[in-house]
This record gives C-alpha cells, structure tokens and sequence, in this order.
C-alpha cells in the first residue's frame, strides 16, 4: 500500500493530487488543508472523474487533521502564499516559512519516515529549513523546482525547434529564482542533437531567459502564481521516489562539497528512487557555468540569512 499526502489544497496542490489520482501513481492520496471544507471540496471533486477517467486511487480530504495523513510514504508540501504580479519568491519568506515549518512538524508526528517535497516558495530556502528543523537525513528532503523550470526550458526549446517537446531534453540547475537559474543550454539537445547546432545564438539565449522568468511572466499574466506545470512536476517527483524510477531530475538538494557548494539547498540534479535523493549526478561545467552556479548559490545563501528568526 502505498500513500502520499499534499498539503495545500490550493492550485499547485489540488493540482499535483488530480495529476496523482489521475495517473494512479499511489494506492491512496491524501489531501489537507487549513481553510475549512476546501481540501473534502477538491476531492469530491477529482474523485467526481474517477469513473470518466478510470481511477482506483483511494482520495480523502480533510481539513487540519494530521491524523488522517498517517504512514505516509511521501508527503508534498504546497502550504503557503503564492507571488501576485511584480513581487519576487524571496518576498514570501516571512509568511511561509512560518507556515513550513509548522507543516513539517505535524507530518513528521504522523509519518516519521516519509520522503518530504517541498514546493512552496522561496522553495530553496524552505528546503533547507526543513533540513534545518526537522533532523531528517539529507535524502529525504526534496525541493522541487529543477522538475518544474526544466520543463519550461524544454518546452521554450520546443517552441523555437517547431519540435514535440517530448523529443527534446535539457536541464536547469541552480536557484529555482528568476535571476538564479541555470538553463543548461550546452547539454540541451534535439533528439541526441545538440541544439546549439539547430538554433543560433540569439535564439538560445531567449529561450534561457523566457525560462528563468518563466514564473513571472505566468504570474503577470494570471494575477498569481502558475499550477498546472508545477502540480505535475510535483507529481513527476513523486512517481519517480514512489516507483523507485532512477530518474535524473533537477532537484533542490544539500550540497555537502558538490558543485563546490556547502551548506545550502539547491537545484542540482538527483538521481531519485525509493530512498529519495539517492544520488546527486555530477555534471561537468564548464568556466562560464561554474561562475554562473556560484553566483546563484550565493543569492541562495543570502536568502537563506533571512531565516535566522525561523530556526
Ligand atoms: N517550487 C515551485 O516550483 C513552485 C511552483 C508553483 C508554486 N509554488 C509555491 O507553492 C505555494 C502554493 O502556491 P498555490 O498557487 O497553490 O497557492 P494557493 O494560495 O492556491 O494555495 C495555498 C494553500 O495553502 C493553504 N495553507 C496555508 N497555510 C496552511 C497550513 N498551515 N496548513 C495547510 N494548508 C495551508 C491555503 O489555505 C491554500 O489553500 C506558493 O508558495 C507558491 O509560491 C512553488
Ligand atoms: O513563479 C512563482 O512564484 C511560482 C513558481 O515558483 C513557478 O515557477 O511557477
């Protein structure tokens, strides 16, 4: 039996659950929120599709009830404010990581094993005050935003390609911010072909740029923050944990000396199965890249002094 839990019943939430249950990705999902009646709402809702989509996961909403979240495997923490147009992700910090670190405690209290995501912003920091607080080892603590800005970037490539996203691939490492992350343009390909032999110079820098702001120009266009690509990048990391997938997947992760970076979470990629991060892949980079990564981990750090209250 396996179970998963997402905190937050908002869009990203509500999103990574219907994605879950529609993908029967667990045995059972649980979804828990805050605000009265809305996470048993957004069930009934998505459980309201089971029969037009042939789902046989088991789906509960409950609103504050931790006891209801007990064994699970994997817990997703979407809980939190999301960014209104023109703010940036670090703004949130002193509203939710009052709200992640409460979260954390009363999953921990009910599912001391699981395998925690975060989601909720400035992910990177929320990430490593999880490491902070909660004394869980290294690997059981997930950010996801590789997931989500590796997508856009393979999507914008798609664009410029006239290609089906499917056929391209390319990574995104750094800060999940808008001016610290790193699309990985050199390794980025079109089926094994370098793209950098398919698009010309200006082109591949536009797409970098529309995908580190990619998020912000969502948020501009919505009046808040995106749901559909980040519930299913969410969702994408669970599957790859639950199912024990080996997947190489960008992912806000302890540096302990990797990348020549300490004591900061930060997206790099993971090779991700049943025991979470199992491994962080090194990729080589090269002079340019690695200026580039040390800039982002400093802003990471510099964001993460805001936490001092928090801890
Ligand atoms: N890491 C990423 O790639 C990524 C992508 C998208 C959004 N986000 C972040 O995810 C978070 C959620 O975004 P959203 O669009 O779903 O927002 P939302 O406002 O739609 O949903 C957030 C939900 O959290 C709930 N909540 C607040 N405090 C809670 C608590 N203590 N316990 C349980 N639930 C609580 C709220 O009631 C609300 O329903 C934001 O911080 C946003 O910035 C991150
Ligand atoms: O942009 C945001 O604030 C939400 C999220 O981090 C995203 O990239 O969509």
């Amino acid at each position: 039996m396996s179970k998963v839990t997402v905190v937050g019943a908002g869009n990203v939430g509500a999103t990574c659950a219907n994605v879950l249950v529609a993908n029967n990705v667990a045995d059972e999902v649980v979804l828990i929120d805050i605000k009265e009646g809305l996470a048993e709402g957004k069930t009934m809702d998505i459980m309201q599709t089971a029969n037009l989509l042939n789902i046989n996961t088991r789906m509960t909403g409950v609103t504050n009830d931790y006891s209801k979240t007990e064994g699970s495997d994997v817990v997703v923490i979407t809980s939190g404010i999301p960014r209104k147009p023109g703010m940036t992700r670090e703004e949130l910090i002193g509203v939710n990581a009052g709200i992640v670190k409460s979260v954390t405690d009363n999953v921990l209290k009910h599912s001391p094993n699981a395998i925690i995501i975060c989601v909720s912003n400035p992910m990177d920091t929320m990430t490593y005050l999880i490491h902070k607080t909660s004394g869980l080892p290294k690997n059981r603590i997930i950010g996801m935003g590789g997931a989500l800005d590796s997508s856009r970037f393979k999507y914008f490539l798609s664009v410029a390609l006239n290609a089906n996203p499917n056929e391209v691939d390319g990574m995104v490492i750094g800060g999940h911010g808008d001016t610290t992350m790193i699309p990985l343009t050199r390794y980025a390909t079109y089926r094994g072909i370098p793209v950098s032999e398919l698009l010309d110079k200006a082109t591949l820098d536009k797409v970098a740029a529309d995908t580190m702001v990619g998020g912000a120009t969502l948020t501009g266009l919505l009046g808040t923050s995106a749901w559909y690509a980040p519930g299913a990048a969410s969702a994408a990391v669970v599957a790859a944990v639950l199912h024990d997938q080996k997947r190489v997947i960008p992912c806000s992760a302890l540096v302990e000396g990797e990348y020549g970076e300490n004591d900061i979470c930060i997206g790099v990629p993971c090779l991700l199965g049943r025991n979470g991060i199992e491994k962080i892949v090194d990729v080589k980079l090269n002079d340019a890249e690695k200026e580039l990564f040390a800039k982002s981990a400093a802003a990471v750090r510099n964001t993460n002094g805001a936490l001092a209250s928090s801890l």
